[in-house]
């Protein structure tokens, strides 16, 4: 075996009362594409943070080339040669992609890179970007692009250093549709014959063999498995069955039992100019309504209409048979609409502030009645049972959001929309970032709030909608499309989000 690029051994973290690694051992070798995988929590994100410098190990050796390294820095752990692009790359949306790549060299290292010849920072980010396969205009304005075109910029970003052996990807292709997940993949094998060893964080399992060359598996703050795919593949090992370190049954729950009852939600010749046109459908109780729409299909724009957050240019929205002006989102909720959004930094959660707080922010009638004692004690008890049923991880009311990993907050945001007891469900892209044991207890969730409820589920994963949906219908390109009379499979379903075709 090749001599590792990058070794860790015994790597130790706490924070807090919480172990979050411990005896941690891992290497990844010359020109490897690496996955690292766990459920939520696992300690995937710390780990990273410590290889990239923004946080400091408590015990344990990193080595790079066979030589140990003490990071105390990003800029420590960018002079060794290891670059990360983070789940979210902060880039400049109105200046182009050079000029980012210009701006991440200058700010990744202030005095350490402070002389920049920018011709040749130029030069080489069009060489390198020449060998991919992903045709991108460098000129292009950042907020003009496409996710995988900001994610190739990221990259490239972290690439213009000198000497850069190591590029670690956290959950790169979490907000990418599945082509352009494959340019993803084809850029990230050019990184590889250039020696780039690649460490790639996803929750997507069917990528590791897709892209990955060998993995190691996160459980509960250390290392269990390192293996390469060819291994894995042979050996038929279920890498959920490794993450969980317990067998694994179906991750849907069975569909509707007994047909939907009345429709609680109707849409009707709903539309807003240039995002979506005529979009009629209804939600009914004791069902799950998916619809399937990639990225710019209208959906994201679609929910914040039914949610009161965006006005509707036409068309009605009816609650229970009665047409509804839902001009604000306080207003969707007082109708008993509650929507769990997609995006969970930005729109979901209060992150400074503990799980307590966040539960109950979305039903303050409910929380509120009655003495204040007692109030006090209610919440407890409501958020604590929760809590318990979305599997939040640690179970702890009053870490702040921000202490939970990406996944675990994801479940805060669940537990929130399940005390609103709300009549209509939305659920917006609910499992970006979220492992499968999880995936499971939400999907779980879903069906036994649509015993009682209308659910709707809006995914840009085919496979999530179709699994989980009693019905579904895709939109593409802000029109809605419906199956005849027998419904869709998964794959009409995929063409009709994909082509906006409907199979004959
Ligand atoms: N800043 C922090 N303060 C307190 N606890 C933390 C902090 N960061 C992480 N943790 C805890 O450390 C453990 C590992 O979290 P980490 O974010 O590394 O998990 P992960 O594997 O990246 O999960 P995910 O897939 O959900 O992103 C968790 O129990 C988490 O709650």
């Amino acid at each position: 075996m090749a001599t590792p690029v990058l070794t860790a051994s015994d790597v130790s973290k706490r924070f807090g009362p919480v172990q979050a690694l411990r005896g941690v051992d891992f290497h990844v070798g010359p020109g490897e594409v690496h996955a690292l995988l766990g459920i939520n929590g696992a300690g995937k994100s710390t780990f990273i943070k410590i290889l990239s410098g923004i946080i400091q190990k408590d015990g344990g050796t990193l080595t790079v080339a066979g030589r140990e390294v003490h990071f105390r820095t990003p800029e420590d752990a960018i002079r060794a040669g290891i670059a990360t692009v983070q789940q979210h790359p902060e880039l400049v949306a109105d200046m182009s992609g050079l000029d980012n790549i210009f701006l991440g060299r200058e700010t990744a290292g202030r005095g350490l890179f402070a002389r920049i010849d920018r011709a040749a920072l130029e030069a080489r980010a069009e060489a390198l970007l020449a060998r991919f396969a992903v045709p991108l205009d460098l000129r292009q304005e950042v907020g003009q692009m496409s996710a995988v075109e900001r994610e190739a910029v990221a990259i490239l970003q972290a690439l213009a250093v000198d000497g850069i052996r190591v590029l670690i990807l956290d959950e790169p292709t979490s907000t990418l549709t599945e082509v352009e997940r494959e340019d993803l993949f084809a850029l990230m094998n050019q990184l590889k014959t250039r020696g780039i060893s690649i460490i790639y964080i996803t929750h997507q399992l069917e990528e590791v063999f897709a892209i990955a060359d060998s993995f190691s598996v996160f459980r509960a703050g250390t290392c269990v498995a390192r293996m390469s795919v060819a291994e894995a593949r042979e050996s038929r090992v279920s890498l959920a069955e490794l993450m969980l370190g317990e067998a694994v049954g179906d991750v849907f729950p069975p569909k509707a039992g007994a047909p939907a009852g009345e429709a609680l939600l109707e849409l009707e010749g709903l539309g807003r100019p240039h995002e979506f046109t005529d979009i009629s459908l209804q939600a009914r109780r004791g069902e799950i309504l998916g619809i399937f729409g990639l990225v710019g299909s209208g959906c994201d724009e679609l929910s914040k209409t039914i949610f009161g957050a965006l006005p509707a240019a036409r068309g009605t929205i009816r609650v229970h048979g009665r047409e509804v002006a839902l001009r604000s989102p306080r207003a969707a909720l007082d109708a008993g609409i509650f929507l769990v959004p997609g995006d969970r930094r930005s729109e979901g959660l209060a992150l400074s502030r503990p799980a307590l707080f966040n539960v109950p922010l979305a039903n303050l009638r409910r929380a509120s009645g009655g003495f204040w004692a007692l109030r006090r004690g209610r919440l407890r008890r409501d958020a604590q049972e929760l809590t318990r049923q979305v599997a939040l991880h640690p179970p702890s009311l009053t870490t702040p959001a921000s202490g939970f990993s990406g996944g675990n907050q994801q479940k805060i945001v669940l537990a929130k929309g399940l005390y609103s007891e709300a009549d209509i469900y939305i659920f917006v892209e609910p499992t970006v970032g979220v492992d499968i044991g999880a995936r499971a207890k939400i999907y779980a969730q879903m069906r036994a709030l649509a015993r009682t409820a209308a659910v709707v589920v809006i995914s840009s994963d085919c496979d999530e909608v179709h699994g989980v949906a009693d019905r579904t219908v895709a939109l593409h390109k802000g029109r809605l499309v419906a199956p005849g009379a027998r419904g869709f499979s998964r794959d009409d379903l995929l063409m009709a989000g994909i082509m906006g075709e409907v199979a004959a």
